[in-house]
C-alpha cells in the first residue's frame, strides 16, 4: 500500500504540473498545489459488497471530491456514476491500467471555475464484491484556497483550506455557493 500511495503521489504531482501549466500560474502557486511538504494525501479503499437489489441501494451517495485532484482505480469493476447534465446518470466502464481522475472542489476554486466539477456516485451490482481505491491530493489544510492571481475577476473568496474543509463537512455541496464573491 505505501509503495501504491507514494506511485499515485508522484502521478499526482505529474498531473498537476500539467494541467496547472494550462493556466498559465506562478510558481509560487505550482508549489502551493504540489509541495511535498505539509501536503494532503489519502488513499481511500471503498469496498462494496454484492447487493441482491441494487435498484433499492447506493453503494456511494452522489458528491464531488474536496482536494485538489483525485485518481480513482476501479480496479476493473463498474460502478462509478457521473451526471450529466442534460443526460442524468451515467456509468463509467473501467478502462484496463488507467485510472479515473476527478477535479476537485479546490481545483475549481483556484481555476476560477475554469475547470468543472463533476457530480460522482457508485452503484453496487448483484454478483460482484467491489473495490475501487481513490487516491486524494490536496494542499497543505493551514493554507489558504482562492481562485489563482492571474483572475482578475475572482468569483471565489479566499479562505484557509481547512475552513472550506469544515464548510463542505457541515453543507455538502452548498459549501462552493457560501464562498462565491
Ligand atoms: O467507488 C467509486 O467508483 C467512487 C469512489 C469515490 O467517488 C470516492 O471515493 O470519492
Ligand atoms: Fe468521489
Amino acid at each position: 500500500m505505501d509503495a501504491y500511495q507514494h506511485q499515485m503521489k508522484l502521478l499526482s504531482h505529474k498531473l498537476l504540473h500539467i494541467i496547472l501549466e494550462t493556466l498559465d500560474v506562478t510558481q509560487e502557486e505550482i508549489d502551493w498545489a504540489i509541495s511535498t511538504q505539509d501536503s494532503q494525501q489519502a488513499l481511500q479503499l471503498n469496498s462494496y459488497p454484492c447487493c441482491p437489489n441494487p435498484s433499492l441501494a447506493l453503494g456511494l451517495a452522489p458528491h464531488t471530491d474536496s482536494l485538489l485532484l483525485t485518481l480513482l482505480n476501479q480496479c476493473g469493476i463498474s460502478g462509478l456514476e457521473i451526471f450529466v447534465e442534460g443526460s442524468g446518470w451515467s456509468q463509467v466502464q473501467p478502462v484496463e491500467d488507467a485510472f479515473v481522475v476527478n477535479v476537485g472542489d479546490l481545483l475549481h476554486i483556484f481555476s476560477n471555475a475554469k475547470f468543472p466539477l463533476l457530480s460522482h456516485r457508485a452503484s453496487v451490482n448483484q454478483s460482484n464484491h467491489r473495490i475501487s481505491i481513490a487516491y486524494f491530493h490536496g494542499p497543505p489544510v493551514e493554507s489558504s484556497v482562492a481562485p489563482s492571481s492571474k483572475f482578475q475577476k475572482p468569483c471565489f473568496k479566499s479562505l484557509l483550506v481547512k475552513e472550506y474543509l469544515s464548510l463542505k463537512a457541515k453543507h455538502f455541496s452548498r459549501a462552493l455557493s457560501l464562498i462565491q464573491t
